[in-house]
């Protein structure tokens, strides 16, 4: 059987990192170089102080101390720790397209390709190339032909073991898969063999019985459709939020109820203002694209529907502040609670935050922002990127701060966007006095309490009931 003794990991963002974490400490055997090309990433992974590597995950900074300059190393030579490698990942971002064919939809793959014409031009022995990114169906088959035909003769062996770690919870994911999915070609002895290898390195921690190994095309393709299951649910919950508002019910009473059958399950049925992340809506959209090549239209506008009502969600909630405000923003001061798509993460792509603020920016409010892990810069390229307004403007009329007192105090409302368990604990009432009257407080998230908000004096709204 083939024994892995180097693995370099292409890519050392949210999956990269620490899945490589977690492989490290748990196969001590095994050398993991993680490499990328952006420099100040990897410095910061090296930094001295392991809380100031750059991602925030919970339990991570202190896998990483356990196991770097042990067996687990940051480069940005990525030839070398492609050439020492017998198992490459690719762990690069496919964002969703923004210019040519497929644009807006499709996935861009030119950082998996580059990664695939690098793999060749380097090589000098076999290797199993992993895809750990989330790609289109049959991607599989465009790496192979660049390697097999741009290579050296080298022999390359092709995985696909899509990631379904969530931010915020990756080091329990990761340390506690429900299942771990590796597809490879399973008619041949030599794809067997790789995919044993693979097997073998999460059987360093994780129940044989949990390690599911299928055909390539399969394990490319539950990825995208697991993320369109989740984020299905989701929009579900949400499109009966509107509708509980409505009709005197509540989603969360409403949301209990059904998931208590067990046919449905309880979990991923919490309303909110929307969902966020770099993988939803991005792998929708590719689900949707694949559909539409295919001439599959019914099944492209179904799975289209859950980024509609997604969009919907986001809009309404907005808007809600707008109509509440007696149906003016302008001048007014808003504070919005949570910048992140959720909480225990610095990660904002594709925040419900930033639409919210988008929208309230139109309507001319002025905002301020307090989060607890995400950064201010972060906050402007955010709306910068959206490039609805001038990044002068932007910085002028969204300040940042650094406690929920400070973004709360004479504002005339409060939005809670992402539901850090500290905005349950804040002082309520000192918020309260500060803010002009009269108050209105928004909860996207369900975090709060209704009752005692009222009782302090809040106008409440939140969103489902
Ligand atoms: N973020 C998640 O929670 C998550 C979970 C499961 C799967 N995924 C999938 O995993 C993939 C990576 O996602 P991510 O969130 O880690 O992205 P990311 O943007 O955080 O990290 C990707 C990294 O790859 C680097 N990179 C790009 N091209 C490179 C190249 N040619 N050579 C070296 N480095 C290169 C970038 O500089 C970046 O640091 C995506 O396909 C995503 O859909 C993400
Ligand atoms: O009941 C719920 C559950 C989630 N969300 C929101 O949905 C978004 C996504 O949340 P979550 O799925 O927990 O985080 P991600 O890190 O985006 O993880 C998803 O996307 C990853 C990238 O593909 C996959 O690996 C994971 O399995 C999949 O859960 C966030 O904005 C959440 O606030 C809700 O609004 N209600």
């Amino acid at each position: 059987m083939t024994r892995i003794k180097n693995i370099c990991c292409i890519g050392a963002g949210y999956v990269g990192g620490p899945t490589m974490a977690v492989i490290a400490q748990k196969c001590p055997e095994i050398n993991v170089t993680v490499v990328d090309i952006n420099e100040q990433r990897i410095a910061a992974w090296n930094d001295e102080d392991v809380e100031n590597i750059p991602i925030y995950e919970p339990g991570l900074s202190k896998i990483v101390k356990e196991a770097r300059d042990r067996n687990l190393f940051f480069s940005t030579d990525v030839d070398a720790a492609i050439d020492k490698a017998d198992m490459i990942f690719i762990s690069v971002n496919t964002p969703t397209k923004t210019y040519g064919i497929g644009k807006g939809m499709a996935a861009d793959l030119k950082y998996i390709e580059l990664c695939a014409r690098q793999i060749a031009r380097v090589s000098k022995t076999d290797k199993i190339v992993v895809e750990k990114s989330t790609l289109p169906v049959r991607t599989a088959e465009a790496l192979k032909n660049i390697l097999d035909n741009t290579g050296n003769g080298v022999n390359y062996q092709i995985l696909s073991n899509p990631e379904f770690l969530a931010e915020g919870t990756a080091v329990d994911d990761l340390m506690n898969p429900d299942r771990v999915l590796i597809g490879g070609d399973l008619d041949n002895s030599e794809g067997k063999e790789a995919v044993e290898a693979l097997v073998d390195i999460y059987a360093h921690w994780i129940p044989r019985e949990r390690l599911l190994t299928t055909n390539v095309w399969s394990s490319e393709l539950s990825k995208l459709t697991a993320n369109a299951f989740l984020a299905q649910r989701v929009s579900s919950i949400n499109a009966m939020s509107e509708l509980c508002e409505k009709t005197g019910a509540d989603v969360n009473e409403v949301s209990k109820a059904v998931g208590m059958d067990s046919r449905i399950g309880s979990k991923f049925l919490k309303s909110s203002v929307g969902f966020g992340g770099s993988c939803f809506q991005k792998d929708i959209l590719n689900l949707v694209y694949i559909s539409k090549s295919f001439g599959l239209h019914e099944v492209a506008d179904y799975w289209e529907q859950v980024i509609l009502m997604n969009d919907h969600q986001k809009r309404r909630f907005a808007a809600k502040i707008v109509q509440t405000l007696f149906n003016t923003v302008s001048g007014k001061k808003i504070a919005l609670l949570g910048w992140a798509f959720k909480k225990d993460t610095n990660d904002t792509r594709e925040s419900a935050a930033i639409y919210v603020a988008d929208y309230l920016l139109n309507e001319q409010a002025e905002i301020v922002v307090y989060d607890p892990k995400v950064k201010t810069e972060q906050i402007y390229a955010d709306l910068d990127y959206l490039n609805t307004r001038a990044s002068k403007e932007n910085r002028a009329r969204v300040k940042v701060v650094d406690t929920p007192y400070e973004a709360t105090k004479d504002a005339h409302a409060v939005a809670l966007l992402t539901e850090w368990e500290e905005f349950k604990d804040l002082d309520w009432k000192k918020i309260y006095n500060k803010m002009l009257k009269p108050a209105f407080l928004f909860d996207g998230r369900r975090l709060l309490e209704r009752k005692t908000k009222e009782e302090i004096g809040f106008e409440f709204y939140a969103i489902g009931s």
